[in-house]
């Protein structure tokens, strides 16, 4: 089930990224519903982030439409937010204050400030410096702050990749519980497969800047890794990956 309400719909069609001569994104065709929690995999160098900055504005296509809500994407896009692996914070800034940096021009900013805080979990560590945190907590409050300009699409780059793996769980966790009551459309570029049929609706595979698989993920939440559709998934994903990369190697060494 997706949420509705908050989040854009998307429709990128023919979507092409050259840099210099480089074509990297060579032809995306993609349409993610209003709420829907879409995952982009793929080896590395694919093409994932340039992907997910193009969405966000923070890149210029070379050719092709980004439509959100019908009606096409020129310039930054002002209802997403990107959450990034490094969290970006401002280190002489204390917590609340990095949360409430786009809510500064409220009034009372502080008290939305600490809200965010609430969500995820970090109230107690308000008037901290960021470099007492944890990377969790760091990415914490990454999160609340990404949240702070409500977006309605949250972009999500690789944001656990360097957690330990029971940070990264429990960041799931958070991150699954977030989007369902903040009802924002979600796109997380990971590298981690069973991080990604844990959380999403659909999973993207990018091979060479296009898409080489697309399908849904039919289990209920909260996910059992053990589900035997889970450990299904899993498996042909993999395999996917496996496959792209073998032709790669394959074309390479024939060139
Ligand atoms: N600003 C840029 N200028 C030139 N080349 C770039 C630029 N940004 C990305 N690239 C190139 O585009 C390709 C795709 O990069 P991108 O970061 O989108 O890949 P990715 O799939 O996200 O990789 P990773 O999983 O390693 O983060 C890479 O070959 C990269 O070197």
């Amino acid at each position: 089930m997706t949420n509705q309400q908050n989040g854009v719909q998307l429709r990128i069609e023919n979507m092409k990224k050259k840099f210099g001569s480089t074509e990297v994104i060579k032809g995306i065709d993609l349409q993610v519903d209003a709420g829907e929690f879409v995952a982009v995999v793929g080896k590395s160098g694919c093409g994932k982030s340039t992907l997910l900055r193009l969405i966000a504005g923070l890149e210029e296509k070379t050719e092709g439409t980004i439509y959100q809500n019908d009606a096409p994407l020129s310039k930054e896009n002002d209802d997403a937010r990107v959450m990034f692996q490094e969290d970006r914070l401002l280190p002489w800034q204390d917590v609340l204050t990095n949360v409430g940096f786009g809510l500064q021009l409220q009034n009372d900013w502080q008290t939305g400030a600490k809200q965010l805080l609430q969500e995820v979990g970090l109230e107690d560590h308000a008037s901290k410096w960021p470099s007492l945190l944890s990377g969790g907590q760091k990415q914490r409050v990454a999160l609340a702050r990404a949240l702070a300009a409500n977006p309605r699409l949250l972009l999500f780059d690789e944001p656990l990749g360097a957690l330990d793996a029971l940070t990264r769980i429990e960041m799931q966790g958070l991150i699954e519980e977030i989007w369902k009551r903040n009802q924002f459309t979600a796109l997380l570029v990971t590298h981690d497969v069973s991080e990604a049929i844990m959380l999403a609706d659909r999973i993207i595979v990018i091979s060479e800047g296009t898409i080489s698989y697309d399908r849904d993920v039919p289990l209920p939440r909260p996910r059992e890794r053990s589900h035997p559709v889970f450990k299904e998934i899993e498996r042909e994903l993999y395999a996917e990956l496996l496959e792209e990369s073998h032709k790669q190697q394959t074309f390479a060494m024939q060139s």
